[in-house]
Parts: C-alpha cells; structure tokens; sequence
C-alpha cells in the first residue's frame, strides 16, 4: 500500500529497515528558525485554521463533541473512544505546553469545528540521549470530511508550529501500520464485570461456561492485599519522582519525567487519573507505584447501556511489591471504582501480570512511531518504557 504523504517525510521508511549504516537519531537536522515556514499552510477554501484555547469552555465543549462523534473506533465498530472534557484538559495542558499546538479546522461559513490535531511538549529518552520532542495526539477528521486530505496538511501544520518552538522530533501511536513503527504493541482486557461486557458485545462467554460461572471466575476481593497500598498524595511527587526514573532507566525509550511532570501526569485527579503506592509500614519508603487512566468509551448501537467505563494502565513500577500482587490491587481499585474493564499494552513488564490476572488479548495493535528520529533496530515491546493517552 503505497504511502505517499510518509514517504517524505524524515520518518524510518520500510526500504531502510536492513540498513544498520543508517545511524540511531535525528533523520534530518534542525531548520534555522528563521527559515521555518512563518505562516500557516492552505487549506481548502472552505476550510480555516482555529487555535482551541481549552481553558475556554466553549471550545473544549466543541472539541469534545466533535471527538465524541468522529474520533478513534474498534475494527468492529462497537466502541468509540469518549475522553470526557477534563481528560482532555488534564491531557493537553501538561507543564510547558503551547496553546498554539492545539489546532482545530472550522467550516469558514458556518464556523462549524470539522477537525483537530494537537502537541504537547515532552523529554523523552531514547537510550543515553534526551530528546525535547512533541507527543502528537487527537488527529480527527469529521467522518463527512474523510480522504479529502485534511490529515497530510494538518500534520504539516502541527509539525511547522513544533518547529517554531525549536523541536524537531515527535511521538505518536496509531492503530494502522505507518512508516515505520518502533515498536507494535498487543493489548489485553481485564473484564472486571463480565455481565455488563458480555451484554454490550466487547466480551463473549466462553466456550462450555455459563455467566455465573464467568462472574465468579473475574470476581475480585473487596480489599487490597499490599501493607502500606494507599492512594498517591501531593506530598509523595519526590519519592514517586526518584522511584519511577530509577525503574524507567532499564527501557530504551521512556520519558524524562521531573517533579513537575510528576506532579501533573500521576498525581489523582478524579474520573481522570487514579495512582496508589506502596509505603512500607516499618522504614515509610516508598517501595512500588501504579497508576491507571480514565478512557471510557461510548458503546454503539446498544439499548441498555450508553458508556464502556475503562481504565487504562499507566506506569507502574515494583521494587518490593511483586508486580502480579501490585497489578491485582490496581485491579481491586478499578473495581471499586466501577470500572466495567482494565487495558493494558504489553509494554514494560507487564507481560507479566497479564497472564497471570486473567487479562484476554485484544483484537487489534497499537503501533508506537518516532518522527525524525530513528532507531538502530524495532523495538520489542518490553523495551518501550512509553505510554501515550
Ligand atoms: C473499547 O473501546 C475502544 C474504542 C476505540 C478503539 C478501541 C481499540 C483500540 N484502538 N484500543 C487502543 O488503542 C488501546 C488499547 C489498550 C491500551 N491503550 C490503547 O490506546 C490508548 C493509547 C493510544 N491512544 C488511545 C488510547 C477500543
């Protein structure tokens, strides 16, 4: 399938994949700023570019909707992603970041919002070396819009804005296969109510078991097993902070997290993001963390329910806990907080605990991609130490 926007671009392309002359790192060098394209690119006629200022709550309630109605879908069609208005105000004003780099499409006549791409600054590392790069999410075109080529100009756009800010690289997932991933993910499900997941269609009861069978099989104890598991509090962002860069050093690429990334993207923010730790009862070290996030999805086409309540795991890191305990507690939270589901990528180690926890694979593939950079080789999953919204 020929790729005619990514093939020029500085992305890895699959003709390059042999060569190991190729170096690890940028692809293309920087542009002297001056020489960065100054203004936007064209858009077709109708069409006009829009800042999303998403302290404006007007704004964030159309990009919200326009999300909720065009934004990512399963292969079957049955889900589509519903990141609520406080995810994606949690989401895209990390430290650093530039409202600039929150670009929308509007319909010049009847200023209708047809599309949004958007940045968020980011230091992430790739081996030895720390890369200022972009974290490129929410790519949505209107479904009435689709292959009229908004996307090629609106990711030329957010790259030329990430330019003008002197950053040359960027990350980004996607579910179909592009020039030329990192790393391709598996992802796993945890049915934490298999009656609600089975009626909605995102699980099937399994071959020679009976429903009550299935709830007792994912049933979950009502208290966490770990001494010292409790919820993350302000006061912990510097033991959270030393634990979590000594355990992302051991992946190939992670991020570069400090205190106040620390801060904003892992302290509990409510039907956004959850995180726990484990204080040690006897020395009040802080020996493991894990933290999930909050992704519900709008169930298409279905009569009981509206909503696919899921948690999403975040970073997790076990020092002293083992990870399967660890992970189980998570679980034991997501539970209690009425989640219907816990995904996890086989990123990290988590390998590990999805076997063991009962997570089923997923049916599909998240693949992870460097812009301008390359990497000596693909990555296997384990060795990625990055997980995107
Ligand atoms: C259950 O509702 C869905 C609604 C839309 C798509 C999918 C399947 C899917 N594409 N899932 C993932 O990409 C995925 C599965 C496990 C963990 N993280 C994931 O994606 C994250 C990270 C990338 N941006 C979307 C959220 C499921």
């Amino acid at each position: 399938k020929r790729h005619k926007f990514w093939e020029s671009q500085p992305v890895g392309q699959f003709k390059d994949l042999g060569d190991t002359s190729l170096p690890e790192g940028p692809i293309e060098p920087p542009t002297p700023l001056p020489e960065v394209k100054q203004e936007p690119y064209n858009l077709p006629s109708q069409y006009e570019w829009v800042t999303c200022d998403m302290d404006s709550k007007e704004m964030c309630d159309e990009v919200y909707n326009l999300l909720t109605a065009n934004y990512v879908e399963d292969d079957e069609n049955m889900f589509r992603f519903n990141y609520t208005k406080e995810f994606l105000q949690w989401a895209l004003r990390p430290p650093g970041y530039y409202r600039s780099w929150h670009i929308g499409v509007r319909v010049k006549s009847s200023k209708k919002l047809v599309a949004f791409i958007t940045g968020v600054p980011a230091r992430i590392r790739v081996r030895e070396t720390v890369v200022n790069m972009a974290e490129i999410n929410f790519l949505c075109v209107h479904k009435k819009l689709r292959s009229k080529r908004l996307a090629p100009v609106m990711i030329k756009e957010v790259t030329r804005r990430v330019h003008l800010e002197n950053i040359w690289q960027a990350a980004y997932t996607a579910g179909v296969v592009l020039p030329t991933p990192i790393t391709t993910c598996q992802y796993w499900h945890r049915s934490l109510n298999p009656k609600k997941l089975i009626d909605v269609g995102f699980s099937r009861l399994g071959a020679r078991m009976t429903m009550s069978r299935t709830i007792k099989l994912y049933k979950l104890p009502d208290q966490t097993a770990t001494a010292g598991f409790r919820k993350m509090e302000p006061h912990d962002v510097p033991a959270v902070t030393r634990l979590l860069r000594n355990y992302l050093k051991q992946f190939i690429v992670s991020p570069d997290f400090d205190e106040n990334d620390v801060e904003h993207w892992l302290l509990p923010k409510e039907n956004v993001v959850d995180s726990f730790l484990v204080e040690s009862p006897e020395t009040h070290e802080i020996t493991d963390f894990c933290s999930f996030y909050t992704l519900p999805s709008s169930i298409l086409g279905c009569q009981n329910y509206s909503t696919l309540k899921a948690a999403y795991s975040y970073y997790n890191v076990s020092t002293r806990t083992p990870l399967n305990q660890l992970m189980n507690d998570a679980l034991i939270m997501a539970k209690r907080k009425d989640f219907d589901v816990f995904n996890a990528l086989d990123v990290m180690h988590n390998e590990t605990f999805l076997k063991e926890l009962k997570f089923g694979p997923g049916d599909g593939k998240l693949h992870y991609y460097l812009y301008n950079y390359r990497t000596r080789h693909m990555l296997r999953p384990s060795e990625l130490g990055l997980v995107l919204l």
